[in-house]
């Protein structure tokens, strides 16, 4: 059987079915769980830890190596003044609404979207033109049964749906508007919502015993990069651009988590502070992305109410202004081939621009690589230019310089005219005044000097200063012409951000990556890319009998000394159910050692997603499997170097 004639559809996507392997696989599950767990806090258990460890260390090869950033690891707590400078705590807040009864709280966004989808959804089946709902999706809409099937008229569907379109742009005042023009009640109780508040999503905490120096946990990683920017820079030997990097945790107390690993209140994010030139955002390396294609959503199709996708060449969006520059046009597309590459489906992938009210007030441009999994399109990976306004706050703050000062070559030379004064006759004559009257002068723009100029040249000039005029002479005053060279440029430079959020990416890779195998909905098949697959080879004795593990161990050895992962199943139950065990892991290679082996020396290698079967001798299946694992062959080359197993042993 080759890999193109599985049938990975024949069930359709079960989310509860996923759910419960994740689960019983110990992937993630509810963190503090014997004390009925705390929504938005889970444990990975060593499944999900190793698939994130591999999904990190991927991330670490293809953004911190490629482009030789500069790694950091700063602190999670942080006092206050930093989140008070960076506008976090003023800002850093979502709208919530309350249960005008039972106190319940909602996040006012998500309210208003899961209500007006629902109310399409039964549209939709009132017309005949539904999808048949899964059945976890009927248990798990009970409550709002009744909105289902219910025709709307279509001006309003029209509505609903530009108001989804927009959702992201509207603030506090709208969504509240928004709730009481449609209704819009808490699903699960079906009692108004009150006026949406500001909700800040920093948690809060004291430094040291005093409990009078306030602090916040983080909730993204990305001041730390900027406190430590003239560090950075030093380390780079004061050259501009230059990117740094970090993976670390972020705190943020969500309003409602209620999606398992896509809205948690602790996370592990990766991101990146590339430090740019203002002048000049063109990237080195943006020649080997430009023929990239990605799918865009831009802000003028949402601000219309659609949802309408075009696909474009990076290089060309870049060129015809779609995207704003050549820098965040080369990261945008490293976020496309780095997600791919860990396994996320582009077929469910695109790249949605931040409408004018949902960005940031200092970003100037905003695109989120959005990934679709079952509860419909998620940002995963954040990408914004953020200006220069993060080094501007923090250096205006603290009084230290945040700035590149670079040297001219050569340097320039200009010519001008300034006002030179004789400071102690000045004095004499104006007294306090005459501080003034040169503080003015001074701010002049050239044309009004050259009038001074002229009038001194008669004798005397008179100068008016916020109404009162003064005569000055040529004894008080020249206005003399002056050459001057500039040989180092200063300024402040602008970020572009990349921000990922691994569990984002972890869980929809699992969606993506889940299917059930044609004859049996229960045997669960996790389809992860050997690159970040927890475990790459199972090894299989065809019994626990004692006879089987020199071999066992010679062929452990021997992967390990390779660097390639591996796991010995020598558990009672039969191959098949081993195999199956792993296959709802996402080990893609299996071989197993059955008596032929210990006689011959030769083992057969199994596929995960065909379970097709191939024997060779112990060192050419290692050397297969290793290169299978590394990429540098697929399963059709290695079906060409090692002949299909037609043994009695049937291991499925
Ligand atoms: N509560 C969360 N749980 C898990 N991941 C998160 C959470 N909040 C943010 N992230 C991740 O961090 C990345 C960068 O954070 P960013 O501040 O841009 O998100 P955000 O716009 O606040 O997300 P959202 O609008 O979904 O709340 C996101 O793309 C996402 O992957």
């Amino acid at each position: 059987m080759s890999s193109s004639s599985v049938n990975k559809t024949a069930h359709p996507f079960d989310k509860a079915r996923l759910e419960a392997l994740l689960s019983h696989r110990f992937f993630y599950a509810p963190a503090f769980e014997i004390y009925n767990g705390v929504a938005g806090l889970y444990d990975y258990g060593p499944a999900g830890s190793a698939l994130q460890a591999n999904i990190i260390a991927e991330w670490r090869k293809h953004f911190i190596i490629e482009d030789s950033m500069l790694e950091l690891d700063t602190t999670i707590m942080t006092p206050a003044p930093v989140f008070e400078t960076s506008g976090h705590v003023a800002r850093f807040a979502d709208w919530m609404v309350k249960d005008t009864k039972t106190g319940d709280v909602l996040r006012a966004d998500h309210l208003v979207k899961n209500v007006l989808e629902v109310r399409l959804a039964g549209d939709k089946e009132a017309r005949g033109e539904a999808a048949k709902p899964a059945e976890d999706d009927k248990k798990k809409k009970k409550k709002n049964v009744k909105k289902v099937a219910v025709r709307l008229a279509d001006d309003l569907v029209k509505e609903y749906e530009v108001i989804l379109a927009r959702l992201d742009n509207y603030g506090g005042p709208e969504l509240g508007e928004l709730c009481r023009k449609h209704d819009i009640r808490n699903p699960d109780t079906d009692n108004e919502v009150s006026e949406p508040q500001e909700f800040n999503l920093m948690f809060t905490s004291s430094i040291g015993p005093t409990g009078k120096v306030p602090g916040y946990l983080r909730p993204e990683t990305a001041q730390g990069h900027f406190l430590n920017f003239s560090r950075l820079l030093d380390f780079n030997n004061g050259r501009v651009p230059f990117a740094s990097a970090q993976i670390g945790r972020s705190f943020r107390n969500e309003i409602s988590p209620r999606a398992g690993l896509l809205r948690v209140r602790e996370f592990t994010m990766a991101e990146i502070e590339h430090f740019v030139d203002p002048l000049n955002k063109n990237h080195s390396k943006f020649g080997e992305v430009r023929d990239t294609v990605l799918t865009l959503l831009d802000r003028d199709v949402q601000a219309a109410g659609g949802t309408q996708v075009v696909q474009l060449s990076v290089g060309e969006a870049v060129d015809k202004g779609v995207i704003a520059n050549e820098t965040l046009g080369y990261f945008m597309a490293r976020i496309y081939t780095f997600l791919l590459k860990v396994g996320i489906n582009p077929e469910r992938l695109r790249f949605r621009q931040h409408m004018s009210n949902e960005m940031a007030h200092y970003a100037t441009d905003c695109w989120d690589a959005e990934i679709q999994n079952s509860t419909g399109w998620t940002e995963c990976v954040g990408c914004a230019d953020r200006a220069a306004y993060d080094l501007t706050v923090h250096s205006k703050k603290t009084g230290h310089p945040l700035v590149v000062k670079e040297a001219i070559e050569p340097p320039i030379v200009t010519e001008k005219d300034v006002p030179v004064f004789n400071k102690k006759l000045l004095g004499g004559t104006f007294k306090r005044d005459g501080q003034t009257l040169q503080h003015h002068l001074e701010s002049l723009a050239e044309p009004e000097l050259l009038k001074v100029k002229e009038e001194l040249a008669k004798g005397k000039a008179s100068v008016t200063v916020d109404g009162k005029t003064f005569e000055v002479t040529p004894e008080l005053l020249t206005i003399e012409r002056r050459t001057f060279k500039q040989s180092v440029r200063e300024y402040t430079p602008n970020v572009i951000e990349p921000s990922f959020g691994l569990g984002r990416i972890l869980y929809t890779l699992l969606e993506h990556s889940f299917w059930c195998r044609e004859q049996d909905v229960d045997r669960g098949v996790l389809s992860l890319p050997p690159l970040v697959a927890p475990t790459k080879v199972l090894i299989v004795p065809i019994s626990a009998k004692k006879e089987f593990e020199p071999l066992t161990n010679e062929i452990s050895a021997k992967l390990r000394r390779a660097g390639v992962f591996s796991r010995v199943d020598d558990s009672s139950v039969s191959i098949g159910k081993r195999y199956a065990r792993n296959d709802e892991l996402g080990t893609p290679y299996g071989i197993t050692v059955d008596f032929a082996s210990v006689k011959n020396r030769t083992v057969t290698l199994r596929e995960r997603d065909t379970t097709d079967q191939r024997i060779g001798s112990v060192e050419k299946v290692i050397e297969t499997v290793t290169e299978l694992v590394e990429g540098g062959i697929d399963w059709a080359e290695a079906c060409q170097r090692l002949p299909a197993y037609d043994g009695v042993q049937a291991v499925d």
